[in-house]
């Protein structure tokens, strides 16, 4: 991995040097070209911009820092940036989005394990045979934004009023409705809606051409299912087509491509690859900004406005308590000296699980459009107040099983509202050990009859009536007949949904809280957390829109706030 360059406290001036202003030429162009979302022809030209943006002289102090360059980071970077403040984004993965593992949607697998990847296991899990589960999570530029699997979903406004309930006027629907309008970009809506829509996420839906959609459609109809726009803003009490955050030729379009890149253009935002944040720099109610080691060396980087922590569900927390930030006796027996005791940090670790069941296809499948996703299905124990229980995805190919390509699909259930809850705890007080995830999927008995309710829609899906002609069996011979055999075949088969959220939650009191209404750390000045960790209840979703919903909220109150106390033009 290439190494920041070096640099000293080579001060304000350094920025306006003609390097800066060929990187700016050089990036306008490249916007001009359309380069927000990704292109073959595009990827020297984003090693370049990576470059442009590492080789800029590091200061001592930035007006914001922002600790990760995933979904949430990326977004942030851009939003505060754009009003001239000056800002450092630090990640510690690579700059390197141009690979095809990143960039097109056919390979998103390939980044699991791999040096993308934090590549953390759980616990073992009780009610999953102790099988440790994977908790991957993005170690690059877009963070898991860059590493998912694209299926893009807006959500379910009973889980927006839920969260208002949980945290605040400030969360109320209609302000995360306007911030989701300035997230996503649907390619299909008409000029007028486009005029009302300024997101740059490219949201398109192209799986209505594959033939299992339709009959995936038909199936669920069978089910007492009624067909839905998913990304209506609308509750998800049906079944629809799903889409995804990719272009039609197949490039993805996350945080990074969509957002980050295209504000390198701003001198007065630096990005910092391949740097570990070790902690945040905590002087009595203040946080000074942050301690990265740059080169082996551990250097003190300082934030005269805030410092953000936007380093995901399972390092945020981490980060936190290396800091003295964090349940008090947990941090004493790492001998981490407590700076304020908070003992929801790391607490409320809320999952999706997942249980896939494959089937066998009489005929020969096309192979899969985009992401392979062709169909979300919603079902509820009781619809009504909260948002639909289970989820099921109606997949073009077999999901989890060594099938030839074409000779099977898959049918995956998710545990969409788990009432179960986890944690995240230090291993050790050096920062480069991963954290001890332990989600306790299926510890509540609620979640297990949910999760039943989710095998049986998706056997339901994949072989009644709307599949004939396709339907040729269930691949695993295991008997499904009795609960106890279903709760075998999820135990042995159930994974992990990677939608970690709630564990730095946002609330209404500092004793079950770890920020406020405004994402503020209770009792520690200029500290902020903004990531799919402040959460505080997993919408029924699978979750990226949701983050970058949330981020858009926490940058417009940043923001806000700036201006009014003066820090900020306005
Ligand atoms: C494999 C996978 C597939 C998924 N598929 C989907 C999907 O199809 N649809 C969907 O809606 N959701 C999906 N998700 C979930 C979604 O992508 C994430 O929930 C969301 O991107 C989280 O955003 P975040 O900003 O909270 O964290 P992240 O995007 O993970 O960003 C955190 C960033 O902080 C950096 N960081 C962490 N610690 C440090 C440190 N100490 N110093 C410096 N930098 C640090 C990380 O490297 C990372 O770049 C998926 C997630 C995964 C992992």
């Amino acid at each position: 991995m290439s190494k920041p360059s070096t640099h000293g406290n080579s001060g304000p001036a350094a920025e306006g040097a003609p390097a800066a202003g060929r990187r700016r030429d050089f990036l306008a162009r490249l916007i001009a070209l359309g380069t927000g979302t990704v292109g073959t022809g595009a990827f020297g030209s984003y090693a370049e911009a990576a470059e442009a943006s590492q080789s800029a002289a590091l200061k001592d102090s930035y007006d914001y820092i922002i600790v990760g360059a995933g979904s949430a980071g990326c977004l942030l970077a851009d939003r505060l940036s754009a009003t001239g403040a000056s800002v450092l984004l630090i990640e510690a993965g690579t700059s390197n989005i141009n690979q095809p593992k990143i960039a097109e949607v056919a390979y998103w697998l390939q980044n699991l394990s791999s040096e993308t990847d934090w590549a953390r296991l759980s616990t073992p899990q009780p009610h999953l045979a102790n099988r440790r589960q994977g908790a991957p999570g993005g170690k690059v530029w877009g963070g898991s934004g860059s590493i998912n699997a694209m299926i893009w979903l807006r959500g379910d406004p009973r889980d927006y009023a839920q969260w208002c309930r949980l945290v605040g006027q400030e969360w109320n629907p209609d302000a995360l409705n306007r911030a989701y309008l300035k997230v996503a970009q649907p390619a299909a809506l008409d000029a007028a809606a486009r005029h009302a829509q300024t997101g740059r996420i490219n949201v398109g839906r192209y799986a209505d051409s594959h033939p299992l959609t339709a009959a995936y459609l038909a199936s669920s109809a069978a089910t007492g299912l009624r067909t839905i726009e998913l990304n209506a803003g609308r509750p998800l009490d049906g079944v629809g087509v799903a889409e995804v955050n990719a272009t039609a030729d197949g490039r993805r379009s996350g945080p990074a491509q969509a957002m980050l890149v295209p504000a390198l253009v701003r001198p007065n935002l630096k990005v910092l690859s391949d740097t570990l944040i070790t902690k945040l720099l905590i002087q009595g109610r203040h946080c000074r900004g942050v301690e990265a080691v740059v080169d082996n060396v551990a250097l003190r980087i300082n934030a005269t406005h805030e410092t953000i922590v936007s380093a995901g569900a399972c390092e945020s927390p981490k980060i936190l308590m290396l800091s003295g930030l964090g349940p008090a006796d947990h941090l004493a027996a790492h001998g981490i000296r407590v700076q304020q005791a908070m003992p929801a940090v790391g607490s409320n670790l809320q999952d999706h699980m997942l249980t896939s069941v494959v089937f066998k296809s009489k005929v020969n499948l096309p192979a899969q459009v985009s992401n392979g996703v062709s169909t979300m299905a919603y079902y509820s124990t009781g619809y009504g107040q909260s948002a639909p229980d289970v989820q099921v995805a109606g997949m073009q190919y077999p999901f989890g099983a060594s099938l030839p390509a074409g000779s099977g699909y898959a049918v995956i259930a998710f545990l969409s509202k788990p009432r179960s809850r986890g944690s995240v705890r230090l291993t050790s007080a050096d920062p480069r050990q991963a954290p001890s995830i332990d989600p306790r999927y299926l510890e509540q008995g609620i979640d297990q009859d949910n999760m039943l309710l989710g095998l049986d829609r998706a056997i339901d899906i994949g072989s009644n009536q709307g599949m004939n002609g396709i339907y040729g069996g269930r691949y695993s011979t295991a008997s499904l007949r009795s609960r106890a055999e279903k709760l075998a075949f999820i135990a042995q088969q159930g994974g992990a949904g990677l939608h970690f959220t709630g564990t730095c939650i946002a609330g209404r009191d500092a004793s079950t809280s770890v920020v406020d209404a405004n994402f503020k750390v209770w009792g520690i000045e200029r500290l902020r957390v903004v990531d799919a960790s402040v959460i505080p209840e997993v919408p029924t979703v699978n979750i990226q829109a949701s983050v970058l919903t949330v981020a858009q909220l926490a940058a417009e109150r940043l923001i806000s706030e700036a201006r009014a106390a003066g820090l900020l033009a306005q």
